[in-house]
């Protein structure tokens, strides 16, 4: 039995869904259909999800929101025309946005929660409506009413563990299983949606839940390729990676998958194949618990911008007791959270996601660590990009490190900062943000471009 992801670009349109329905129906083994909202037809397109959140967005304001709620609905019903859908499938959709829109406002992150839902919500009403319309059992599942628990944080939910033993149950049910991804709901009965692109999430529960033998998850794309698309052209297609790895890599910038969508099926030892919906036959990426060392040390670079580093000098920082401690306590109670703290042995460097900041909390924060650590030096450092090198096969390779600051080198690149991941399956270059490209270009030549797999 297969649990089946489509992402927002496979269900943009009629045209889109048609094809989702083929794949859906060539495999018997596909059971449940996980599905987004309608995402983006062409480039400058808007997502359903983007528009749900200005919608609710204006709403709190007290701005008028009509003209967004109207674009909201004509998408869906400008699919619902395509698939030639009765009328009233638009209508239903537009009284429950409706409806959530009149919502109680008075927990303002609950109630965007409601609304951004209803994105995925509505589109497995209407997906599961042009299914029937085909003659085939295809029954919409609320996440309520199927099992899927999750904790009370607003756009950032967790499942809970006792979700996996309720939706096993689902697999009694007869027919297709079409459940809206992104979201739960509390013990309480809210819903809660998981961070953007969650709908990845979904999947991987589901597939843990009802132990499936496979979750594929389809996009726009043939596979994971080695690097992004969008910074080398045409780069090399991984057919298989790990599980590790692949974390590793949808962390640092690979969106292709949700970095917080492995684990459940980790968990389970389910593989995870990505596919691509407007190209059904080419075999994709496979995502498993190990694999063969064919590809020499690298498989992946990734990369992502908007960093900035606290580095923090005073002499003798390693021979005291708690530094470490008290200076993370200073950015806890500012609600900060922290990627990582390459160190040495006077200083630290902490790498933090830049839009937490504004200019008057980095002074504070300043003030407060030379007042409270008497710290030498403590200096920002904005517009970082962190470029991430990873490969199962590093652990057995001497010499990575060096080629990767070679390459770098050669392509004039300087290395602010470098952390080699306890896991040994990564690498982390921190550069300057002008530099990243150039930087991913020149180790993917050094490590991909040169290998015959
Ligand atoms: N290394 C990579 N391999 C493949 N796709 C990547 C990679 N890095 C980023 N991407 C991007 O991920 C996109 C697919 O993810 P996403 O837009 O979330 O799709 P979906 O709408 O199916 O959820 C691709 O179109 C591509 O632009
Ligand atoms: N629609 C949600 C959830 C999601 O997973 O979407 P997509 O499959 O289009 O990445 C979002 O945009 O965040």
């Amino acid at each position: 039995m297969k649990v089946v992801k489509f992402g927002g670009s496979s269900l943009a349109s009629g045209n889109q869904i048609e094809k989702v329905f083929q794949i859906v129906m060539s495999d018997p083994a596909r059971k449940v259909v996980v599905v987004s909202a309608p995402g983006k037809r062409f480039a400058e397109d808007q997502k359903v999800t983007d528009l749900l959140i200005e919608c609710a967005e204006r709403c709190l304001s007290n701005l008028d929101s009509q003209e967004i709620v109207a674009a909201v609905i004509k998408r869906y019903a400008t699919i619902a025309e395509e698939l030639q859908l009765p009328s009233e499938i638009v209508s239903e959709i537009q009284a429950d946005l409706e409806a959530r829109l009149n919502g109680d406002r008075c927990k303002p992150e609950r109630f965007i929660d409601s609304v951004k839902a209803s994105g995925e919500d509505n589109h497995a009403k209407l997906v599961a409506a042009y299914f029937q319309e085909q003659g085939v059992e295809a029954t919409y599942v609320n996440p309520g009413e199927g099992g899927l628990l999750v904790s009370a944080e607003p756009g950032n939910a967790q499942v809970l563990p006792e979700s996996y033993e309720r939706l096993y149950s689902l697999r009694d049910r007869s027919g297709l299983l079409i459940f809206p991804g992104f979201f739960g709901y509390s013990k309480e009965g809210e819903v809660f949606t998981f961070s953007r692109s969650g709908s990845d999430i979904t999947g991987s529960i589901l597939a843990n839940g009802l132990k499936a033998d496979l979750y594929e998850n389809f996009t726009d794309v043939d596979a994971v390729y080695s690097v992004n698309p969008y910074i080398v052209k045409r780069p090399k297609e991984i057919k298989e990676l790990t599980y590790r790895e692949m974390r590793e890599l949808s962390y640092a910038g690979f969106t292709v998958l949700h970095d917080e969508a492995l684990v459940p099926a980790f968990r389970a030892g389910i593989p995870v194949q990505i596919k691509n919906t407007n190209n059904p036959l080419a075999p994709g990426t496979r995502i498993v618990n190990e694999r063969d060392n064919t590809n020499g040390p690298v498989i992946g670079i990734a990369s992502d911008q908007g960093f900035c580093s606290i580095y923090v000098s005073k002499y003798l920082m390693n021979r005291e007791i708690g530094f470490g401690r008290k200076l993370l306590s200073i950015l806890e109670e500012f609600g900060l959270s922290y990627e990582h703290t390459p160190s040495g042995i006077d200083d630290i460097s902490i790498i933090l996601r830049e839009n937490q900041f504004e200019a008057e909390l980095e002074e504070e924060i300043t003030k407060r660590i030379i007042a409270e650590l008497h710290a030498d030096e403590v200096k920002f450092e904005h517009s970082l990009a962190l470029i991430m090198v990873v490969g199962e096969g590093m652990r057995h390779n001497v010499g990575t490190m060096a080629k990767a600051s070679k390459a770098l080198a050669g392509a004039s690149v300087n290395i602010e900062m470098i952390n080699q991941g306890s896991s040994e399956v990564s690498m982390m270059f921190g550069v300057k943000e002008v530099d990243e490209k150039r930087a991913v270009q020149a180790l993917y030549d050094e490590f991909i471009a040169s290998v015959t797999v």
